[in-house]
């Protein structure tokens, strides 16, 4: 007999969510299970954004259920809302570190502020994140001298310093380079492997979707239209998601050379 599915941790049913006269979701299904990381992929303006902004509340549905955990955003209070937030890690386009803070300073921040632990508790937790993301010798640098993926790095360990069961990335990789579009995917592995965190991952980026991905999803016109493993993502005949992939090769080979054009898609 087969296993039964992890339960669900991050869901969204029949989620519509228009502005103005713009409806950006138009009836998204999604279920992100424990343990598990969702790569969510889809051309630019598609509303991976806004989708993501309705798991952590700050964005609230026309129509349609989003739960957390099991619990129904829409039957939360501050409250409720903040209790749900604090299960959540979320690290957007950015990092968007404090200038003035060193790194261990930005990342004791969220303990210093929404906990009550001992100095040196603290100081013990962010030396612990700061060793898991590689950032040790960078304890008592600036954010102006640190590289970026030294940034993405420092930003992640503050959004796991509250120990965070669910993870939250919208687009990690924006406007970084090869490596270190790959030091993020690995950030993205520690955060799966270390934390046994459930995930949901905005990435445009194809490789590192088949690279972190447990199951990737395509958002196309509004709706989630193929969401399964990396392998059957890359067999699928949708037609959404055979342009989608199509496109990202082209757009690959035209920036690599043509070598890299007949290139399979990893996974
Ligand atoms: N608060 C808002 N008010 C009005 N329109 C919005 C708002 N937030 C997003 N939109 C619109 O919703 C659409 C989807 O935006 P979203 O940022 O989710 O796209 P995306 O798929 O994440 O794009 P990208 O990959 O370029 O970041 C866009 O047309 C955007 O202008």
């Amino acid at each position: 007999m087969s296993e039964p599915a992890p339960r669900a941790v991050i869901e969204l049913l029949d989620v519509h969510k228009s502005f103005g006269p713009q409806q950006v979701l138009r009836g998204v299904d999604l279920v992100v299970r424990e343990g598990t990381t969702c790569v969510l992929m889809g051309v630019s303006g598609s509303g991976k954004s806004v989708l993501m902004k309705h798991v952590d509340g700050l964005l609230s549905p026309d129509r349609g259920t989003v739960r957390v955990d099991g619990e129904n955003l829409a039957d939360l209070d501050t409250q409720g809302m903040a209790r749900v937030r604090r299960k959540l890690g979320i690290l957007f386009q950015g990092g968007a570190l404090f200038d003035s803070l060193n790194v261990e300073d930005n990342v004791a921040f969220p303990l210093r502020e929404l906990t009550r632990l001992p100095e040196r508790e603290v100081r013990a937790r962010v030396d612990r994140v700061l060793a898991l993301v590689g950032l040790e010798d960078a304890a008592t640098q600036l954010p102006a001298e640190l590289s970026g993926g030294m940034l993405k790095r420092a930003a992640f360990a503050r959004a796991i310093v509250m120990e965070p069961r669910i993870l939250l990335y919208d687009d990690p990789t924006a406007g970084l380079d090869p490596l270190k579009t790959q030091s993020v995917a690995e950030v993205i592995l520690t955060g799966k492997h270390q934390l046994h965190a459930t995930s949901l991952v905005i990435s445009p980026d194809v490789a590192t979707a088949f690279q972190v991905g447990d199951s990737l999803a395509l958002l196309h016109e509004g709706r989630i239209v193929e969401h399964t493993t990396p392998e059957a993502f890359r067999d699928s005949r949708h037609p959404a998601v055979r342009a989608f992939l199509h496109d990202w090769l082209a757009r690959r080979s035209r920036h690599a050379g043509p070598s890299s054009a007949d290139a399979p898609i990893p996974g």
